[in-house]
């Protein structure tokens, strides 16, 4: 196992709240990380700091040999010198292999952490939580915000603590010799210190511009990737490029600002270092002359004067990022730290089988909606029964079927499982127990087979076989070219819309949950396909408690209930028959769908206007 393998496999789960109140972003999250990573990084600014001090080491006894030379020094104490010279380059040259090693080792493990949390994070807040985030802004922030804390843990961090090290060092080296060069020098060393302090302001402006429209950009291109075949279709090629091009000139006016502002910092500092070097120089010919310092010493000071100012200009160079890096890690602590849209701290034993599932009082708002999707909802699906429910476009059929799934709590009342509410029950426990076919069907771009196994890793090949047959999965198998073993394409483009769905069927049959949520898909499919998915659907729902958002009235005719929704409430339950007596929204209802599918009074399907035409 490699130390990254180990990493992500020992990685604990960020847990959110971990970060006190206050210290929720930037430096103080990166330091949180960074505390369990002492020994590495202690040992890094160790060989960082080797690496810095033999550097201004080395070229301070250059000067100095190349001055007792010039005075025509012993040859043998030459030699001498020469051989320190030699012994002090290879410790830097070992001490920068070690430092580059030790600080990416570090910056890396890190990452691969970073990465395992956020992924986490997205399976925290999952789906509830993400209903309300763009993929292409959470796509950013798992690759290159993350990515972007590369340059704080393999540099930023260790510099801060070499610059704090050896520049003193040096400086109290140069105070031994002459306590007034170092006094010379001591001001514009502290000012090139705090060069990143003076336009900290725009700094963090110009990294939060960077990011969020690195971000922007990132969500055009994964929209514009997604919604091809549409844009394709509506001839909208065109304008989606337009838009990639405004948030590409965005970005680059943002990225140019934050180089500009760069450039400004490294001259100013430029500036500080050139001036600090000519104070030492200016002063030490003032003493040489005044016969206060010794000539030989002069050259050796003026050299160890500019390469005080080394580490701390090492330190710069990585700041200049500052304001992209300390962005990007709000980005990243703001979703790791982002809670759970629903708690997972439920301990209650799992109920009996068969299940009946009941919804007392429920009202649901979504978060930062102005009124109620549902409202006092009471229902009860008696165990192993399928309830359907009907209603118009927005009624709030699949909030419901999000409620049993938990996605989210509601504000009012309880969901019970046999009485057992599902926020007392663990997450895992409730995902055994309540399947889940939506309307809009995902698969990954895999085979057949792996697509089945998500839902059931390890099931046998008999029980998948046995989902595959009931679905009417293994009629359409057998024309692929691999059978279970086809690739199905991106989001499972290979496949018709109703094998799809028959595919998303037999996963939840592997899946074998006693309680059963159907969204049933509004697409329209040819009547064969209707036929299949409905026979598909209806073997699915046998002796599980089902609940079927349903779109098709011979759903609706084969449910043993209906719940009739109506913005929110419900308006009636009964049968399809009582219903069409009584409830005159259902058979407005009915009769609406009836024009595009199903007669009401039977099971032929209604002609499709092209049809009708042809007779
Ligand atoms: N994520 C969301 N955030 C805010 N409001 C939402 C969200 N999802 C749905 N809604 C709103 O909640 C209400 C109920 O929506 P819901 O999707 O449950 O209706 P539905 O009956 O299933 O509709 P359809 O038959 O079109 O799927 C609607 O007003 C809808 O706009």
């Amino acid at each position: 196992m490699t130390v990254l393998e180990h990493e992500t496999a020992t990685a604990e789960r960020w847990r959110a709240g971990r970060l006190p109140d206050g210290a929720r972003r930037g430096l103080p999250g990166m330091l949180t990380v960074l505390a369990g990573h002492r020994t590495t990084f202690g040992l890094s600014v160790l060989a960082g700091a080797l690496n810095q001090g033999c550097g201004i080491a080395a070229n301070t006894l250059g000067a100095y040999v190349v001055v007792r030379a010039l005075g025509g020094a012993d040859t043998g104490d030459l030699w001498r010198l020469t051989g320190l010279l030699l012994a002090l380059v290879v410790v830097r040259a070992v001490a920068t292999w070690v430092e580059a090693w030790l600080s990416h080792e570090l910056s890396f493990r890190i990452l691969a952490r970073v990465r395992q949390w956020i992924y986490w994070a997205f399976h925290r807040i999952a789906p509830g939580g993400l209903l309300r985030r763009r993929a292409g802004d959470l796509v950013s922030t798992a690759l290159q915000d993350s990515e972007s804390l590369e340059i704080f843990y393999a540099h930023t961090s260790i510099y801060i603590a070499v610059a704090a090290i050896v520049p003193p060092a040096a400086l109290a080296v140069l105070a031994s010799w002459s306590g007034w060069l170092a006094l010379a020098l001591l001001p514009w060393l502290a000012a090139a210190y705090t060069v990143p302090f003076w336009l900290r302001t725009r700094a963090a402006a110009h990294g939060r511009a960077v990011r969020e429209r690195t971000a922007a950009v990132n969500v055009e291109v994964v929209d514009l990737i997604h919604g091809l075949r549409e844009i394709a279709v509506f001839g909208r090629g065109a304008d989606r490029r337009d838009r990639i091009a405004r948030a590409t000139r965005d970005l680059a006016a943002a990225q140019r600002a934050q180089a500009a502002r760069g450039g400004l910092e490294t001259a100013l500092t430029g500036l500080l270092v050139s001036a600090g070097t000519l104070s030492v120089l200016a002063l030490g010919v003032a003493l040489t002359s005044a016969g206060r310092l010794d000539l030989a010493a002069l050259a050796p000071a003026v050299v160890l004067g500019a390469g005080t100012f080394g580490p701390v200009l090492t330190l710069l160079n990585v700041t200049r990022v500052w304001g992209i890096t300390s962005a990007a890690a709000d980005r990243v602590f703001d979703l790791l730290e982002e809670p759970a849209p629903v708690p997972d701290d439920g301990t209650a034993p799992p109920p009996a089988e068969p299940v009946e599932v009941a919804f007392r009082g429920v009202s649901f708002r979504y978060p930062g909606a102005a009124g109620w999707a549902v409202e006092e909802i009471d229902l009860v699906v008696p165990a192993g029964r399928t309830l359907a429910l009907a209603g118009h476009t927005g009624a709030g059929k699949s909030t419901l079927g999000h409620l049993l799934l938990r996605w989210f709590d509601p504000q009012r009342g309880r969901i019970t499982l046999n009485g057992a509410d599902v926020r007392d029950l663990p997450h895992a426990e409730l995902t055994r127990l309540v399947g889940h076919v939506p309307q809009d069907v995902f698969l990954l771009h895999d085979t057949i087979r792996s697509n089945l196994e998500l839902a059931a890793p390890g099931a046998t090949p008999e029980r998948i076989a046995a989902a595959c047959d009931a679905a009417l999965v293994t009629p359409f198998l057998d024309r692929l070219p691999d059978g279970l073993d086809t690739v199905v394409g991106d989001r499972g483009a290979r496949l018709s819309g109703g094998e799809r769905q028959r595919v998303a069927i037999a996963r939840a049959l592997v899946r074998d949950t006693p309680v059963l949520v159907l969204d049933e898909s509004s697409s329209q499919l040819d009547v064969l396909s209707e036929r299949e998915v409905q026979a598909a659907l209806d073997r699915a729902r046998a002796g599980r408690t089902t609940l079927v958002i349903a779109h098709r009235p011979a759903t609706l005719r084969a449910a043993d209930a209906i719940a009739v929704l109506e913005r929110g409430r419900v308006v009636d339950v009964g049968t399809h028959e009582e219903l069409l007596a009584r409830c005159p929204a259902y058979e407005r209802l009915v009769r609406s769908q009836a024009d595009t599918t199903v007669s009401l009074t039977g099971a032929d399907e209604a002609p499709s206007p092209r049809e009708e035409g042809r007779r």
